[in-house]
């Protein structure tokens, strides 16, 4: 007793201690190791709250035992007045890694998410270099690696504010921004950065005399992803141009043990500290989690009914794809749902990244985005988390949800489960520690399909953010991984396209042709020779992008959605055969309605056209589905034929007309520069001359190529005979009205 009450003395009297005193002092507090090396005697059982300094609940001595505040830590008292106004008392996982990470060991640090792993290595990280007397000549100290910019963002300001006494500089080091030469210049002289993978390395390669050999403690937030393999080119660069001789701390809600990764980075016998290692759960107890099953066709009204009905509720959307994101906000945003709506995705340029982010950590508003926003963000106060597109594993998932209920606050989460995704559920289920979701019955959403539709038709734009975002999502589905819970052929792809308010379902190209005419067999997922087509599939126009390479179009014959309660495992894709110029007959439809005809001509139902050619066991006869094609493509080509010459006929009516007010124009202009006066002219022709160009609607394809066969020449003499036959015309008619 006495012994803490003499360090608890000494603590008080660390303002008047001088620099070396300190370090001295607060070098001599280390732990010791749990004999059975690897784990962590502290963690597992972080002390107990009221057990004295130095004394562990079985009597033996740890300088630790019964650390609660930070104030009692030995830590610099710089540091400390850094912490003191916002931090007082630790968590977990500050209490359980820090005595180990302050006296110089490797950590592994694994912690629900939202339990305060940033400052379990910020304050070691400022206290290694006070210790080292570390001065900016000495040039770079210590690197923090993030896996997204935000992120970095986000560390870098705590950092600030627990290192606002020291006398050290920091750095912020991420893509996306422009003064990289001005980055270079300054690079050496900082003591502590913070960075994202790619840039760290793009100094490293670039930036003159930039020196790394100096680096005394390197961190890795997130570790798991940073280890994964969408960094390992990267972090094996990075980690060549550091020395072996450092101390590493690795932190994540969902840490890696694997071997392989972690004898990268050459630790040296880490302490492996699981905070909540007796935890029933593997996510924050505050939280609570939801899943419902919602059809494909019905995530976007059931989305929109979940904004509606929490209006004044702060939620984060999460979707598979920028282009998702892109299309869900800009059509919701075009809905006017009654609350701010906001996106965040890896395109956005890096300022307005940082704003929506900083906005988003603010304001109660609705944030669409991608995985970017799903790990170590801490937005502040999120009322819920809204999975709309399901997380491609577990690890996935637990970020996510840990985007609300952080730091003993409470938090909601809801996870859209498509029914042919409903195996991720006994998955999330079967995990240790638990991870406890309660499958929810949804009530009946409200459709937003027909007002979709009239959004695509308003905003030409927002048909290709639409299209693109039904491809790469199906896309996305196709090349998970796992394919127990993600498989494309189980879905209502022409419901989905219909749902977005697509006029037509978009060709996907990765699935090769003859899988689409033929079963897909459920058993055998889809194989790498199923794609043709790696590369993203979003450059193409609304229109352009139907078109295969061949010149064949991909229009999915319409699919009633019960059809997919047949049992068979042929899907729908199998329909697609019409060509190219068919596609405009389809365009003259009303938007979000698929118009077939019967032998007669006569329009009939999505898919009674298919109806009698299915078997007794509810198969399709090939055969008589192609002899279906071939008549209906027949079909097609007539229409296209009538309409075509309809058309024709009207833009030369359209012409004729412009024609004459131009002529009629001339004339009146002429009189008026001689004195006339006409006061029935139009006042808008009168003073903008201009409007007697003849425009052509830009939605058109017909017209647009019209309009360029006039321009380029081609048709010429037809359409130059016909103009002059026209302008004669309107002259008859002039001389006659003077007359
Ligand atoms: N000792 C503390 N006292 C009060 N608040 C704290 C403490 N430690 C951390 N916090 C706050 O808790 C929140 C979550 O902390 P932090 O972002 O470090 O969590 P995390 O464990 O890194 O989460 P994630 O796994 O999502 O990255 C932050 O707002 C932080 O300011």
């Amino acid at each position: 007793m006495r012994r803490s009450k003499s360090k608890n003395a000494a603590l008080r009297k660390q303002r008047r201690l001088s620099e070396a005193q300190e370090i001295e002092l607060l070098d001599s507090w280390i732990p010791a190791r749990k004999p059975d090396s690897g784990s962590n005697p502290l963690a597992v059982s972080p002390p107990p709250h009221d057990a004295p300094i130095g004394r562990t609940k079985d009597g033996g001595f740890s300088p630790y035992a019964g650390v609660r505040f930070f104030r009692q830590l030995p830590i610099s008292q710089k540091t400390k007045d850094g912490l003191a106004p916002k931090y007082v008392e630790m968590s977990e996982i500050q209490r359980a890694s820090l005595p180990h990470s302050l006296c110089g060991r490797d950590v592994l640090g694994a912690a629900k998410t939202g339990s305060g792993k940033t400052l379990s290595f910020i304050i070691p990280v400022i206290e290694k270099l006070y210790r080292l007397r570390w001065s900016p000549e000495d040039g770079v100290g210590s690197i923090i690696i993030s896996p997204t910019k935000e992120l970095a963002g986000q560390l870098f300001e705590e950092l600030k504010i627990v290192g606002k006494y020291h006398n050290l500089s920091a750095g912020l080091l991420i893509g996306g921004r422009k003064d990289v030469d001005a980055e270079k210049e300054r690079v050496n002289s900082l003591n502590i950065l913070v960075c994202t993978p790619g840039r760290l390395l793009q100094h490293m390669d670039e930036t003159t005399n930039f020196e790394c050999s100096q680096l005394q403690i390197l961190v890795l937030d997130e570790a798991d992803r940073i280890l994964d393999a969408g960094f390992k080119r990267e972090l094996d660069a990075i980690i060549s141009h550091l020395p072996r001789k450092r101390q590493t701390l690795l932190f994540s809600a969902t840490q890696t043990k694997i071997v392989k990764d972690l004898a990268r980075l050459s630790l040296k016998d880490p302490e492996y500290i699981s905070a909540h290692a007796e935890s029933v759960t593997a996510t924050p107890e505050q939280l609570t989690q939801l899943a419902i099953i919602v059809p494909l066709d019905q995530k976007l009204n059931m989305l929109w009914s979940f904004i509606k009905a929490n209006l004044r509720s702060k939620i984060l959307v999460f979707l598979s794809s920028c282009k998702q994101v892109k299309f869900v906000y800009e059509a919701f945003k075009k809905l006017r749902p009654g609350t701010p709506l906001k996106c965040l995705h890896g395109r956005m340029k890096q300022n307005a990244r940082m704003l929506t982010y900083l906005h988003f950590c603010e304001e109660t508003s609705v944030l669409f985005s991608t995985d970017v926003a799903s790990r170590g963000l801490d937005f502040s106060a999120v009322d819920w988390v809204v999975q709309v597109d399901c997380p491609e594993d577990i690890p996935a998932y637990i970020h996510r949800v840990g985007r609300t209920a952080r730091f003993r606050n409470a938090g909601k989460s809801l996870l859209f489960l498509m029914p042919s995704e409903k195996e991720m559920l006994t998955k999330l289920r079967a995990v240790e520690p638990k991870i406890p979701i309660r499958l929810k019955k949804a009530k009946e959403p409200m459709s937003i399909s027909a007002l979709l539709a009239s959004v695509l038709v308003k905003y030409p734009s927002m048909q290709q953010l639409a299209q693109r975002a039904f491809i790469t999502y199906l896309k996305s589905i196709f090349l998970q991984r796992d394919k127990e819970v993600f498989d494309v052929s189980k879905l209502p792809i022409e419901d989905f396209a219909v749902s977005l308010g697509l006029p037509v379902t978009p060709k996907l190209r990765f699935l090769k042709r003859k899988s689409l005419m033929g079963p897909i067999e459920t058993t055998t997922p889809f194989k790498d020779d199923l794609l043709d087509d790696k590369s993203e599939v979003d450059n193409g126009k609304l229109l352009g992008s139907v078109m295969s390479d061949d010149g064949e179009e991909d229009v999915l014959l319409p699919k009633e959605s019960s059809s997919f309660d047949l049992k068979c495992d042929k899907i729908e894709l199998s329909t697609r055969i019409l060509k190219k110029k068919k596609l405009k007959i389809n365009m003259h439809r009303p938007i979000g309605t698929r118009v077939k005809y019967d032998d007669d001509g006569n329009v009939i139902p999505p898919l009674a056209a298919l109806a009698d050619t299915e078997t007794v066991d509810g198969s399709i006869h090939l055969n008589t589905v192609n002899e279906r094609y071939e008549k209906l493509r027949e079909e097609m080509k007539m229409r296209d034929k009538e309409d075509k010459l309809l058309h024709r006929q009207r833009l030369r009516d359209k012409r004729s007309k412009e024609k004459l007010k131009l002529k009629r124009l001339k004339e009146e202009e002429e009189e008026e520069s001689t004195g006339d006066d006409h006061s029935d002219l139009d006042e808008n022709e009168h003073r903008n001359p201009k409007r007697t160009k003849v425009y052509f609607d830009e939605e058109d394809d017909d017209e647009v190529d019209d309009l360029k066969g006039v321009k380029k020449g081609a048709n010429l003499n037809k359409d130059s005979t016909y103009l002059a036959e026209q302008e004669a015309l309107a002259l008859e008619l002039l001389r006659s009205k003077h007359s």
